[in-house]
């Protein structure tokens, strides 16, 4: 017996799930096949675990700047797997509102590892499963090192199982991850270091922002190792690690090791060669404006195209090609990759959409014009820890389009939401400076740029 359905997407993870329901609720037979647990990685390992993480960070920096707003706060000790096991919970909570989902949305929820038989059908537990439309949603995984004693360190996942807090941490990478993972060992406790290869982490971000960052880490962070690449790991006799790095730089008495250094996409295992698929030389695969590949009746949505690596531009892929395919008044539906707006969930945070300085005078030379702020947030005025927000408008033009907005500080993650609508419409510096500001608060500095 074979299955045969109208959409068929392989992965129920942020894009897989989300073109799923959206194809069941216009009508088509759909199912969703998951090799691991439903919501992939920004529900398990991702996203949600992760700024769980973060908002218990959030609460030690409170409890540590308490005195200066007059309370007197004995803190009697720190359960790591406390905030553990309530993440869990709050994750399986949301396993259970996905499944009901599915079910009420009419869509099949199939468990097992799914590889390709050929352009129209998938195995699975040695069932085959034929459809019309198959949509390859299969995400990453994190990518580790080849060197010496790499396997002592843990990447993402790992860090997510800890069921204690590491004493000594150190983080390799530069990117988001490496940077959110060392921000939240460093506020809950951990001797926490965070090594890059270059001069700063996050350098493709305006240059003004992780200025202001490298400010902030100086102040209270990680410790920050620059132009460091880890050369080999040890193990010692009493279960520590060495980090040698290839500057000659020795980091000692490590009990956890977090490699965060990219992902890489998980096509290697799908057969996808024997539906014609192909990938690029680093197994991505890339698709048209619409989610196509090379092959008709087979699409790529979310990190396997190696587009931005985001959940709500897997989300946004998916139910865009779902309603292309079964919304007839939606035949031209598809996903528009322009100013994408990103948060990295540092302390405090950092906000960006659209181009940074640098890339906006490469596109328009002259005919950019920046506006910037620093100032004290109000929030740590008050205490003895007096740190700088930075926000930086970029406009091109003599009607000066806001083509870039870029910020660190408290509450940037949701400050930038609303911006990146009003860039999206074209807005100018003119409409910022129209729009009455909000006091007091952070955001109102982008509407009041001089
Ligand atoms: C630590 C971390 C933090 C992150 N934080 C954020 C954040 O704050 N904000 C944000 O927007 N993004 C964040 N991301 C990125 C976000 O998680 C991803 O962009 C998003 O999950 C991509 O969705 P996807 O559907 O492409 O793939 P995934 O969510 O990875 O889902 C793919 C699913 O496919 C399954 N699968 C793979 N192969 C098969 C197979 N052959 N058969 C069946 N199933 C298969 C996998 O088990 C997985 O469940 C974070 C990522 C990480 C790692
Ligand atoms: N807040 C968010 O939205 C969020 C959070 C986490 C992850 N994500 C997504 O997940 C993706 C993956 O995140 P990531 O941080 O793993 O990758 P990344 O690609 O953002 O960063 C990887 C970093 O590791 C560095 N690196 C590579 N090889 C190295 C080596 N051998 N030694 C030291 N450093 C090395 C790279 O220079 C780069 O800076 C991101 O691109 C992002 O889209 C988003």
């Amino acid at each position: 017996m074979t299955r045969h359905y109208d959409y068929l997407a392989i992965g129920a993870g942020s894009g897989g799930i989300a073109s799923a329901n959206r194809a069941a609720i216009r009508g088509a037979k759909a199912a969703v096949i998951e090799a691991k647990a439903v919501g992939g990685t920004c529900v398990n390992v991702g996203c949600v675990p992760k700024k769980v993480m973060w908002y218990g960070a959030h609460i030690a920096e409170a409890i540590k700047y308490s005195s200066a707003y007059g309370f007197n706060i004995e803190q009697k000790g720190f359960d790591w797997s406390t905030l553990v096991k309530n993440r869990e919970a709050y994750i399986e909570r949301i396993h259970g509102g996905y499944k009901r989902g599915f079910e009420s949305n009419g869509v099949d929820y199939i468990e097992g590892f799914a590889r390709f038989v050929d352009s129209r059908t998938v195995e699975v537990n040695g069932e085959h499963i034929t459809a019309d439309h198959i949509t390859i949603a299969v995400g990453g995984r994190a990518m580790i090192p080849d060197v010496p004693g790499a396997e002592y360190g843990i990447d993402s996942d790992g860090f997510f199982a800890l069921t204690e807090r590491p004493n000594k941490a150190v983080v390799v990478g530069a990117g988001y991850i490496a940077v959110e993972i060392a921000g939240v060992l460093h506020a809950l406790g951990s001797d926490a270091h965070l090594l890059v290869r270059g001069d700063r982490p996050l350098r493709y971000f305006d240059h003004d922002i992780t200025d202001a960052l490298l400010e902030r880490l100086k102040q209270d962070g990680p410790t920050l190792h620059t132009g460091c690449i880890v050369a080999r790991v040890e193990k010692n006799n009493d279960g520590l690690l060495s980090i040698h790095c290839d500057n000659g730089e020795l980091i000692e008495g490590v009990d956890c090791l977090v490699w965060a250094i990219g992902r890489e996409p998980a096509t290697d295992k799908i057969n996808l060669e024997a539906a014609g698929v192909t990938a690029d030389a680093h197994g991505f695969i890339r698709t048209d404006k619409y989610q196509n590949t090379n092959v008709k009746g087979i699409y790529a949505v979310g990190d396997i195209t190696g587009e931005a690596q985001l959940t709500p531009v897997a989300i946004k892929a998916g139910r865009l090609l779902a309603e292309r395919l079964f919304n007839k008044d939606m035949p031209d539906a598809h996903m528009d990759y322009s100013q994408i707006p990103t948060i990295v969930f540092s302390h405090p945070t950092i906000g960006t959409v659209g181009l940074t300085e640098t890339e906006a005078r490469e596109v328009h030379g002259d005919n950019v014009k920046v506006y910037r702020s620093q100032f004290a947030a109000m929030y740590n005025a008050v205490t003895p820890h007096r740190a700088l927000s930075t926000f930086k408008l970029v406009c091109v033009g003599p009607e000066e389009r806001v083509i870039g907005l870029h910020g660190i500080g408290e509450g940037m993650d949701e400050i930038l939401q609303g911006f990146a609508v009003a860039m999206k419409m074209g807005a100018t510096k003119a409409d910022f400076d129209a729009t009455v500001a909000l006091h007091p608060t952070s955001a109102e500095e982008f509407v009041t740029l001089r």
